[in-house]
């Protein structure tokens, strides 16, 4: 079994103090930095690329970064993101030609390879390419905007992925993507995600401008524990 790892979306921090916005969630508990890519064209809206990412990294952080590529086409930024200090990059079948050669190209940088299903893309794009993958990210919203509410079928969903993993005997991570907060997460974690990430239940929970990220995310850890253990 994956150990639990919490990935806050830097999407809903404040970018005017984002190097300082990272090392208080990571000090405060969170495990990996969630990157959200967006192009304007895969996905509708736009947001950062591989100079901030490396500018988080000359900032001094060393946690994990987890890029979320929503950038169509994929294959010619990622040695940019490698370079920039990425640790895993994740990206959708729908913006690559060749799903296997992008796992490849990503593999071939140094960098720990995710494919992201949309919730509309069946599982069995998993298929012939799941012993290749590092992680799978199951999003539970459509990709482009923080804050959205989870999609309710993502659990049958990650039931389905998680006996695909399981059955492949790979140490393969199994993430979530949008609408995660301490409420529900207990219940993500029974069928059978490992990784969470979460933007607005963390960055903008109450009372956190004052008091930090530690009690959010504290208490979804307790409730993840409650259930993997
Ligand atoms: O990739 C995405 C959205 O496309 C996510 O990473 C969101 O940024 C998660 O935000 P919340 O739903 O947790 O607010
Ligand atoms: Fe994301």
């Amino acid at each position: 079994m994956q150990p639990t790892v919490i990935a806050p979306s830097i999407l809903s921090a404040n970018f005017a103090r984002l190097g300082d916005e990272v090392d208080r969630v990571l000090a405060d508990g969170a495990d990996w930095v969630h990157f959200d890519v967006m192009d304007n064209h895969y996905v509708p809206n736009l947001t950062i690329g591989p100079l901030v990412c490396e500018a988080l990294r000359k900032h001094g952080v060393t946690a994990p970064i987890d890029v979320h590529l929503m950038v169509e086409p994929v294959d010619r930024i990622v040695p940019d993101f490698a370079k920039a200090g990425a640790s895993i990059i994740s990206f959708h079948p729908e913006a690559s030609a060749h799903v296997h050669r992008t796992i490849q190209l990503i593999k071939s940088h140094g960098c720990q390879a995710g494919l992201v299903l949309n919730p509309g893309t069946p599982v069995e794009v998993l298929d012939w390419v799941l012993d290749d993958l590092d992680m799978v990210l199951l999003m539970s919203v459509n990709p482009g905007f923080g804050g959205q509410s989870f999609i309710p079928s993502t659990l049958d969903k990650l039931r389905r992925v998680r006996q695909m993993i399981d059955r492949s005997g790979k140490p393969i991570r199994l993430e979530i993507d949008g609408g995660v907060k301490a409420e529900n997460i207990a219940e993500i974690a029974a069928a059978g995600a490992d990784s969470f990430v979460a933007g607005s239940a963390i960055f903008n929970a109450p009372g956190a401008d004052q008091h930090g990220y530690a009690e959010v995310i504290s208490r979804m850890k307790a409730a993840v524990a409650a259930v993997r253990g």
